[in-house]
């Protein structure tokens, strides 16, 4: 529009003659959005300015009248207004106030478009809110049934599985054990190769000596400082020595072989492996020894041996008098999930005993071992206290304890045989576990038992790790002691 005013009229001489606004209004009665046009131009002008050379500009003869300029500010005010104003507002397109409620939350109070959109979480969310993380409560030792225990039981170790669920846990436990599974490190001849036993044969038969009455003497000295005891090397040289004389040999190889297998024949006996009856449930355990033999550990290498073959299996910490003992179970139980029944320290131990074979009987575990506490063979009180605890089991189970097995340390020497002697009188002992044949164990004292008391020997300990107990095998035990040049 503003164009308009810039057209040049016909007829009419450029620039000369100027419209008054009145005109304008007359000559285009209703225009009023050109007034506002001409509002425009007007206001495209650069005011007239004051001060100096103000006055300078002069009156615009076209200027509207104040009553005119007041209606056309007005108009203009309103179309400015018009302009200016927000378009309608549209429908709002916010969430509804009543928020959607989710499943698992209060409905928010103020709900946001994010807040209020379907809800992403999985349908199977519980209907009820969730509650806050609690920190955790320390855990209770599972408490055992009524039935289970006659007495409060002061502490059980809180295995990784109990003996009720032990099934399901087991190939855990039986993960856990074979990490401690890998194949042991050397043989038996690696072990026992530092024997007292081992090195004097292994001089005795290097460089092939001669085969003369010398060479026995030699290998009877070896014989008893290796503990094999008097008696029993007397009857080993002797044969030898019959037999030398009667040429049997032709060297002294062929007297090494000879000697090697009156040795094997020796221990063949006893070297009768424990077998778990599964009849017996629980099948009964019970080691005893002196003080330091091994006890302890034996029972940790008995039990991962157990675990392993598969049995279910509980430990009573029957070591009551040292304070360790008690813990060193609990620690191996809670390591590979297998409970162990502990009374403390200085409990009576055939308390113990009972307690676990009554849990033990109740979980259907299969194997229970009872640890007591070591005592010299020359302590009768102490002794005697072995039979209670045997007879306080047999309350439970006529036929228990299924094993006494006394375990003997293999560097005590000729004292093991009255060490196993007292034992016997008072347990009957059943088997044998010979340790610390490792490193400087003479070894020989395993002839001597096995000669003199004819009890199965069950298993060898050869070194302090839970792999180093081996199923006692004779002829793998001879062959550790004697020369590499037998092929054993
Ligand atoms: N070298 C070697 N050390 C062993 C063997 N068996 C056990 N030991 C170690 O002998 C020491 C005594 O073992 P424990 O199991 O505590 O003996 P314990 O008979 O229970 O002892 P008490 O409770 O005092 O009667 C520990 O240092 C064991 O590591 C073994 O076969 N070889």
């Amino acid at each position: 529009m503003a164009s308009f005013f810039r057209r040049k009229k016909p007829g009419s001489a450029p620039s000369e003659r100027r419209y008054s606004t009145e005109e304008l209004a007359a000559a285009f009665p209703g225009a009023q959005q050109e007034k506002s046009d001409v509002e425009k131009v007007e206001s495209d002008v650069p005011p007239a300015r004051s001060g100096v050379g103000a006055s300078d500009q002069p009156s615009a003869p076209t200027q509207p009248a104040p009553a005119e300029l007041a209606g056309l500010r007005e108009r203009r005010q309103e179309l400015a207004s018009a302009e200016t104003a927000e378009p309608p507002a549209p429908v709002r397109t916010e969430p509804p106030v009543v928020p959607v409620p989710t499943l698992s939350e209060p409905a928010p109070a103020a709900p946001t478009p994010v807040e209020t959109r379907a809800p992403t979480a999985p349908s199977v969310q519980p209907a009820t809110p969730v509650p806050p993380p609690v920190p955790p409560v320390p855990s209770a030792p599972p408490v055992r049934p009524a039935s289970d225990v006659p007495r409060p039981v002061e502490t059980v170790a809180t295995p990784a599985a109990d003996a009720d669920t032990a099934e399901p846990a087991h190939s855990a436990s039986v993960a856990a054990v074979g990490r401690t599974d890998a194949p042991a490190k050397g043989g038996w001849r690696e072990r026992l190769r530092g024997t007292a036993f081992a090195r004097t044969f292994g001089g005795l038969f290097q460089g092939n000596p001669r085969l003369d009455d010398d060479l026995l003497d030699e290998i009877e000295t070896a014989l008893i400082i290796a503990d094999v005891g008097v008696t029993a090397t007397t009857d080993l040289v002797e044969d030898l020595r019959k037999r030398m004389k009667a040429r049997e040999f032709a060297d002294s190889s062929a007297l090494l072989k000879a000697l090697r297998q009156d040795l094997v024949d020796l221990l063949a006996p006893v070297a009768v492996p424990l077998r778990i009856d599964a009849a017996a449930k629980p099948f009964v355990v019970l080691t005893v020894g002196v003080n330091g033999v091994g006890k302890t550990t034996t029972i940790g290498k008995l039990a991962r041996r157990f675990k392993g073959e598969g049995h279910s299996l509980m430990l009573a910490a029957g070591d009551t008098f040292r304070a360790a003992a008690v813990a060193q179970l609990q620690t191996w139980g809670e390591r590979n999930g297998v409970p162990v029944i502990a009374q403390g320290q200085n409990a009576d131990a055939a308390s113990v005993a009972f307690d676990a074979l009554q849990a033990a009987k109740a979980r259907g575990t299969q194997v229970l071992i009872a640890d007591t506490a070591g005592r010299l063979h020359t302590q009768q009180g102490l002794m005697a206290e072995l039979g209670k605890i045997k007879r306080v089991m047999q309350k439970l189970d006529p036929a228990a304890p299924h094993e006494v097995l006394m375990v003997i340390d293999g560097t005590t020497g000729q004292n093991a045989l009255s060490q196993l002697r007292q034992f016997h009188a008072a347990v009957q002992v059943t088997g044998l576990v010979v340790t610390k044949l490792d490193g400087t164990a003479k070894g020989g004292v395993v002839f001597a038992l096995a000669r003199e008391f004819g009890i199965p020997i069950r298993y060898a300990g050869i070194g302090e790790k839970l792999e180093d107990l081996r199923v006692f095998d004779a002829e793998a035990f001879v062959d550790a002691l004697l020369p590499d040049t037998l092929g054993g």
